[in-house]
């Protein structure tokens, strides 16, 4: 059988991993992603991403629970996965003296059916690049040629760890259209990531890591629910705190003074704002510096931070 009786392609259930030192790096953690779904795990420096994605991978036994990929366990069925998953690892490393080509040409050459290099190095943008050394390569052409080699078996499933690091802006973008082509077309990807952007962004559900457990997961807007708004902005020269209405008849949840700014969080984002913005244009007076955010991702990542006790 393919995939398990549920139709997950990834499947997690209590899955952990203990270093030779002893060290529990994950706690026993159960998630699942169905086809064609962009899944990303976030979460502090040291939560057990690269742990959990190495066993995903197959690269390493659990010590306990059970993973399956494909409906196969990625470690004891390596040549049953690992010809249809496409792995692009924190670390590339490769022959610093090959060009972009030869790498690619290389890599197929340990691939069944690969697609053509051309067509790979074209997808992520390096089409122009392909007779240029790697060790020629910036940073973040270095990433996206990681990303080509991922991509050489046309993978059904696609684990990617930190697949944007050390790109620009517009790199950046053109990897999230990427991927969400590869999404839409079938392909089922599981990210790690350290920007929580691009979590909003690509994820269809995610899982907030922490110190090997999962301390939140769903949709983006799932886990942003329940998060507070925030407004901030100066006090007008002359106004003191006490000249603004009363907080909690503007539906403030909690605030703080920092000399004359002001921050407010809220859950009714329209009630605050609106009484905020009625009580200036009354006043005639501005409020400098006035910033809205409605909840966040990163509202949540640091909640669980802080609440665990961990400065983010
Ligand atoms: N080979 C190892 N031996 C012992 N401990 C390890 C080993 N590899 C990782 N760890 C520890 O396991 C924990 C989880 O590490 P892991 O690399 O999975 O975290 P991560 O979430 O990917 O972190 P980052 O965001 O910093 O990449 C960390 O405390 C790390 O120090």
């Amino acid at each position: 059988m393919d995939i398990n009786e549920h139709g997950h392609v990834i499947e997690v259930t209590d899955l952990r991993r203990v270093y030779g030192s002893g060290f529990e790096a994950v706690r026993g953690i159960t998630f699942s992603v169905d086809r064609g779904e962009i899944f990303a795990l976030l979460g502090t420096n040291g939560a057990g991403k690269t742990s959990t994605v190495e066993l995903l991978e197959g690269l390493a036994r659990p010590a306990g629970g059970r993973v399956r990929v494909l409906g196969h366990d990625p470690h004891a069925e390596r040549t049953a996965v690992r010809p249809r998953a496409g792995v692009m690892l924190q670390e590339g490393g490769f022959p610093s003296e090959l060009t972009v080509a030869e790498t690619a040409r290389m890599w197929a050459g340990c691939v069944s059916r690969a697609r053509p290099e051309k067509e790979a190095l074209a997808l992520v943008g390096l089409g122009r690049r392909a007779d240029v050394r790697v060790k020629q390569l910036s940073g973040g052409e270095r990433r996206r040629l990681d990303l080509a080699l991922a991509l050489l078996g046309e993978p059904e499933v696609l684990f990617l760890d930190e697949p944007t690091t050390g790109l620009d802006a517009e790199g950046r973008r053109d990897t999230w259209e990427l991927v969400r082509a590869l999404r839409d077309a079938g392909t089922t990807v599981l990210l790690t990531t350290h920007y929580l952007e691009e979590a909003e962004q690509l994820a269809d559900r995610l899982a907030i890591l922490h110190e090997g457990r999962i301390a939140a997961t769903g949709t983006p807007a799932e886990v942003t629910a329940g998060q507070p708004s925030r407004i901030s902005f100066r006090l007008p020269v002359g106004y003191f705190l006490g000249d603004l209405p009363p907080l909690g008849e503007l539906g403030v949840c909690g605030h703080e003074v920092d000399g004359d700014v002001v921050r407010l969080r809220t859950r009714e984002l329209q009630r605050t704002a609106t009484g905020l913005l009625v009580w200036a244009e009354g006043a005639r007076v501005e409020l400098r510096g006035l910033d809205v955010r409605s909840a966040s991702l990163e509202e949540a990542f640091l909640g669980i931070a802080r609440e665990q006790g961990v400065a983010a």
